[in-house]
This record gives C-alpha cells, structure tokens and sequence, in this order.
C-alpha cells in the first residue's frame, strides 16, 4: 500500500500544537499559543497568554483600556511566547524555533533572544505598526534571529473527538 499523501508538514504540525495551546487562554479579544521545538524537530515547550499562577482568571481584569492602566490585563498577563520559554522547563533552548500565532513584542523579542531560539515562526503579525513590534524586529535582526511567515498547505484542520472517526 502506498504511504498517506495527505499529511500535515512539520510546520503545520507545530503551528497546530501552538493553536491549540492557544485554545486554553481566557482572554476575550486575543488568543495566543506557542510551541518551542528543537532542531530535530522535538517539542520542548508550549505555552499560551494568561495571568501567572495564582492571579485568579477571575480576579483580574481581562479589559482592553481603562482610566487606569492597573485596571485592565496588559500590566498582568503573561504572553504565550514567555510562558512557553518559562515552561521549558530549564532547558536549554539554544538553535531552537518558537511557533506563534500571533508577532512577539519586544518583551518576548528579548526573552527569545537571550533562551538563544534561532527562529520564529508566526502566522498573524496584526500589530505590525505598533512600536513594540517595530522594537522586537529591530533587535531580531541584530541579533540574527530568522524570522518565518508560516505558509501552510491545508487551509484547516480538523479536530474530531468522535471515536467513530479513529
Ligand atoms: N505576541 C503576543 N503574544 C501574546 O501572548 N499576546 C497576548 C497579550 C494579551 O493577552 C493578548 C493581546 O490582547 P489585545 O491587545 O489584542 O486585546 O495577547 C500579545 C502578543 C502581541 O505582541
Ligand atoms: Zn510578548
């Protein structure tokens, strides 16, 4: 029998990982995964935006703007990308990738430069005028980090939880 022809490429298998992860977050208007995987392909990390251990989901404010910057989640919430660094579990990260849906900021652009990850791939760069981002390229490029456009060759991928479908 000839093998499957329609499976899915590493980098959408990684993306996917980094999608899902983002499946978890609780923020209302911005769900962000992301996947740490080694040169040869192994996973080391994942990780998704939400308030660090302990800051109840519930307690802390998931608002956009508000007269005071305590008010709403920017000062608190802890971004995919670090989470996943944060995850790792003190790994060494060094020529790793880092699979993110959405841009690093600047904060991120930094720990990712200093775990020593080479490459980041990342599907929307929606706050590409925003200064943070302008930051975090200007410093990916000094530092010499790739910086991938994910291209995907499925439009979708379907999740089932239907035993029927294994
Ligand atoms: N690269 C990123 N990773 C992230 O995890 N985030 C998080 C922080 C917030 O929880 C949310 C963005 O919220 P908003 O400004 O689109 O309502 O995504 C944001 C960025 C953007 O730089
Ligand atoms: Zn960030």
């Amino acid at each position: 029998m000839p093998k499957r022809e329609n499976y899915i490429s590493w980098d959408e298998y990684f993306m996917g990982i980094a999608l899902l992860s983002s499946m978890r977050s609780k923020d209302p208007s911005t769900q962000v995964g992301a996947c740490i995987v080694s040169d040869d392909n192994k996973i080391m990390s994942v990780g998704y935006n939400g308030f660090p251990r302990g800051c109840s989901d519930d307690e802390y404010p998931w608002e956009r703007s508000a007269d005071c910057s305590n008010d709403t989640k920017y000062p608190f919430v802890c971004h995919a990308e670090l989470n996943a660094i944060l995850n790792s579990g003190g790994h060494n990260l060094s020529g790793s990738r880092i699979y993110v849906a959405l841009f690093p900021c600047n904060e991120c652009a930094k720990a990712i430069i200093q775990s020593g990850i080479k490459e980041v791939v990342y599907m929307s760069d929606k706050y590409a005028e925003t200064e943070s981002t302008i930051a975090s390229k200007k410093m990916f490029l000094s530092a010499g980090v790739k910086l991938t456009k994910f291209t995907p060759t499925h439009k979708n991928l379907k999740i089932s939880f239907d035993e029927s479908d294994v």
